[in-house]
């Protein structure tokens, strides 16, 4: 059977309308419904021994995060049935299981965006998969372009919260039929990015010498950058940096059950002047981010370091 008519019954059966009626979010996850990641996630755990508790999603350029983890196995997303592939520049497309500071762990090297033309859903497949590996923390990175005035160029910010529009348009990955196996209808996410563990990653960065930011990551589809006015708005409403990640993975991660940690790399300024030139290429923020790989790379294994055994139970 050819793959459009498997989705189209798979559309029928669920909501008995036409696929051309229903939104891109709740096809893919009618498509990817529990079965279908439980067989995903079976294929990844026959090639690799390690049964990971913390999942570490790097950012553009941070994918030496993973160079840290000791008795590595990878696994290339292409080779994986069914799952998408890294598009972009700075995304390898490699899971890299292994142990980081003594826990079990698997890193991505390479994330998947809404401007590469996955659904949104689709772009936290991995989150689900996390879950059914039995991961119970996520840290998720990402490059980001600075607002607040106060930031500089290489700054690392603890994500304390997002304001994302596209989430709030309804670019949201859990529309859609839900699976009460992977977590409830409506999920509360007052308290996404857990206190304790930002507090536990400004310790690290005390501890190193990190003068780490705090702040709220601002959400924007891309693959444009913002015009001055989205950039102006964001501000106003409370957002200290924008990027084109990490809300919707992080809005999973907590529907899931996984307890969400997250900071950006500030990269660039981003233009909030009328005259200014434009400062934002992909090329340099790669640049940038993997010129603070080392800073991250400390951060994170300091962090699992000192997470308190319990918090990953
Ligand atoms: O994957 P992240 O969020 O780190 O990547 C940032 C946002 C866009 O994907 C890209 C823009 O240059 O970098
Ligand atoms: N200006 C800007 N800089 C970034 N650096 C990484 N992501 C972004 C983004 O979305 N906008």
């Amino acid at each position: 059977m050819e793959n459009s008519e498997i989705l189209n019954q798979i559309v029928k059966k669920e909501f008995n309308l036409p696929a051309q009626l229903i939104s891109q979010d709740a096809i893919t996850n009618a498509y990817y419904n529990y079965e279908k990641i439980e067989e995903i996630t079976k294929w990844i755990s026959e090639r690799v021994t390690i049964r990971p508790k913390i999942g570490i999603i790097c950012g553009s350029g941070l994918g030496e995060i993973a160079n840290l983890v000791q008795n590595k196995e990878e696994i290339q997303y292409a080779d994986i049935p069914e799952f998408p592939r890294s598009t972009v520049h700075g995304h390898k497309g490699v899971f890299v299981f292994g142990h980081l500071s003594n826990e079990p762990v698997v890193c991505m090297q390479g994330r998947f965006h809404p401007y590469e033309g996955y659904s949104t859903a689709l772009c936290t497949l991995p989150v689900k998969v996390f879950k059914l590996l039995g991961v119970k923390l996520a840290i998720i990175t990402n490059a980001a372009g600075g607002l607040n005035p106060n930031f500089s160029i290489g700054d690392l910010m603890v994500i304390k919260d997002h304001f994302s529009l596209p989430i709030l348009s309804l670019q949201h990955p859990l529309v859609g039929h839900n699976d009460e196996r992977f977590g409830p209808r409506f999920v509360p996410i007052t308290n996404i990015y857990d206190k304790k563990l930002r507090q536990i990653l400004h310790d690290c960065g005390k501890e190193l010498n990190l003068d780490l930011r705090e702040g709220v990551y601002g959400t924007i589809s891309g693959p444009s950058y913002e015009t001055v006015t989205d950039s102006l708005f964001y501000l106003r409403n409370g957002a200290d940096c924008v990027g084109m990640s990490t809300s919707h993975e992080a809005t999973v991660a907590c529907y899931c059950g996984i307890k969400v940690v997250a900071f950006s790399i500030i990269t660039d300024k981003v233009a909030i002047e009328y005259d200014a030139e434009d400062g934002s290429d992909h090329n340099e923020i790669v640049k940038i981010a993997k010129l603070k790989a080392k800073d991250a790379e400390k951060l994170v294994s300091n962090f699992i370091q000192k997470l308190n055994q319990n918090l990953l139970e």
